[in-house]
Order: structure tokens, then sequence, then C-alpha cells
């Protein structure tokens, strides 16, 4: 099976909300919302695609030692192997704005459970319930 990393992230503003965008329309799970992150490219740690994609999706920057490891998620899909690491991040520049046409949500930590997210990040949402 085919392992596809992809690093992820938990921005978390100064009310204790977690950031999170919802698939556009034709991508594979449309709909679902999900932690702002992506694959991690050839030669990339997880963090330096982390800040990429931050960039890339949202036009924030942020720093690797503003990143905290937080938990990751394994998940078997049906045509490959997902292993997501997850970051927290307090402390970025700039205000997040949907690049790419996603809609974006700040949610409160025992929110999280009505918006519906990939199964690979179920088991993800008692941990940040817990942890913030
Ligand atoms: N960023 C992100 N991706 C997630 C989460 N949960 C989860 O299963 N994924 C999966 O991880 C992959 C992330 O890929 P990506 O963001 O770089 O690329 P993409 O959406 O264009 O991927 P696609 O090839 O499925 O269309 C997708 O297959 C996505 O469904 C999550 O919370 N955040």
């Amino acid at each position: 099976m085919k392992m596809v990393l992809v690093s992820a992230v938990a921005l978390i503003d100064a009310d204790g909300r977690i950031l999170l965008a919802q698939r556009p329309e034709g991508k594979s799970m449309a709909g679902l919302w999900e932690f702002p992150g992506g694959k991690v490219e050839p030669g990339e740690t997880p963090e330096v695609a982390l800040i990429r994609e931050l960039e890339e999706e949202l036009g924030i920057n942020t720093w690797e030692s503003c990143l905290a490891p937080l938990t990751f998620a394994s998940h078997a899909y049906d045509d490959f192997h997902l292993l997501m690491p997850l970051f927290a991040c307090r402390k970025w520049e700039g205000i997040p704005q949907a690049r790419e046409g996603q809609v974006l949500k700040w949610v409160k930590p025992q929110d999280l459970r009505d918006y519906p997210m990939p199964p690979a990040d179920i088991p993800l949402i008692p941990i940040l319930r817990d942890w913030l």
C-alpha cells in the first residue's frame, strides 16, 4: 500500500478556537472539514511542507519554532495509507484567507464534532478537546 505523508496543523487563536477548512467541490472528500496542510514533497520535512502549505493555502507565515508536535493520524484509505502528523500553532503572521476556494471557520474545541471530517481525523477530535 502506498504511504502518503501529509503534514497538518491545528491553528489556535487567542480565544482557543481551531481553524478548519472545508474541502471545495471537485476534490476528493468535498465538503468535509479538515486541518490546513498538505502532502510533504520529496526533500521536505513535515515542518517545511507545512510552512509552505500555510503560505499557499492561507497566505500566512509561521516558523518551525512555532510548530509544536501534537499527535498524528494513521489511516487506511482505499487507495493509500495516510500518515499525518498534526502540529499545534498559536503564532503566525497575517490573517488566514481562503486562497484555494476553501471555506474557513474558527471552531471551539467542544464544537468540533459538529463539522464532518475525513475518517482519518475522527480520532484526533477528542485529543484536541482534551488538550485545549
Ligand atoms: N490537509 C489535510 N489533509 C487531510 C486531512 N485529513 C485527511 O484525510 N487528509 C487527506 O490528506 C491528503 C492531503 O492532500 P493535499 O491537501 O496535499 O492534496 P489534495 O487535497 O489536493 O489531495 P487530493 O489528491 O486528495 O485531491 C488528502 O487526500 C486529504 O483527503 C486533514 O485534516 N488535513
